[in-house]
């Protein structure tokens, strides 16, 4: 039982300016911001075609690179070794233990192979959510016909969709603040 944890750090920052993922805020990294929410995992890693030094976990490049961050997911459900994997962007820095454990707690529940928050008008917040194995042959599918967009794959497999309003309840508005400039952050 238990869940691996992956982030994805692969990206070109092209609207952060630099990359984001070892961008210091408040005291350190983003990239290990994240990777301390995920630290109630089994095991967690990077997913990056570039090294990243210094945060004591194995980075994994993509396997089937081109495809944005459905390349990162795509290596992330490969090397991991449990079947139930969270999946986070690098600049989430107020994602939480408490969050991935609740939201392990659904998965454990769930008939379908995503557990996913979602907002009230259907905005899906696909890189800090669970994801089963089983959604590999979907990913991989939707990569080789180039259809990168990630909410198909909760679309198309099922998901349990995690109201926004019960997430922000307990683990507070900016839960999913991210960073894609800098002036995003707080
Ligand atoms: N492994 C991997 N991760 C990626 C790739 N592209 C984006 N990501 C990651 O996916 C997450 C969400 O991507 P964005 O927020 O759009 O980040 P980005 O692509 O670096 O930013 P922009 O260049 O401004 O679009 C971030 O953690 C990125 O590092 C990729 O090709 N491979």
């Amino acid at each position: 039982m238990g869940y691996s944890g992956a982030v994805l750090a692969g990206g070109a920052s092209k609207r952060f300016g630099e990359d984001k993922a070892l961008f210091p805020y408040r005291g350190k990294p983003l990239l290990q911001w994240v990777l301390e929410s995920l630290q109630g995992a089994k095991e967690r890693f990077v997913v990056a075609n570039r090294p990243y030094e210094g945060f004591g976990v194995p980075v994994y490049p993509d396997l089937l690179p081109g495809a944005d961050s459905l390349s990162g997911l795509h290596s992330a459900l490969s090397h991991a070794r449990h079947p139930w994997v969270a999946v986070a962007a690098c600049d989430l820095p107020f994602l939480s233990r408490d969050y991935w454990d609740f939201l392990y707690e659904k998965a454990l529940a769930s008939p379908y192979p995503v557990v996913v928050a979602y907002s009230g008008e259907g905005h899906l917040e696909p890189l800090a959510a669970l994801y089963h194995k089983d959604c590999l042959p979907q990913v991989e599918g939707q990569i080789r016909a180039g259809d990168f967009l990630l909410r198909r794959i909760p679309e198309t497999l099922g998901a349990t969709y995690v109201p926004f309003a019960e997430v922000s309840a307990r683990f507070g508005e900016r839960v999913f603040l991210n960073a894609n400039r800098k002036e995003e952050l707080p």
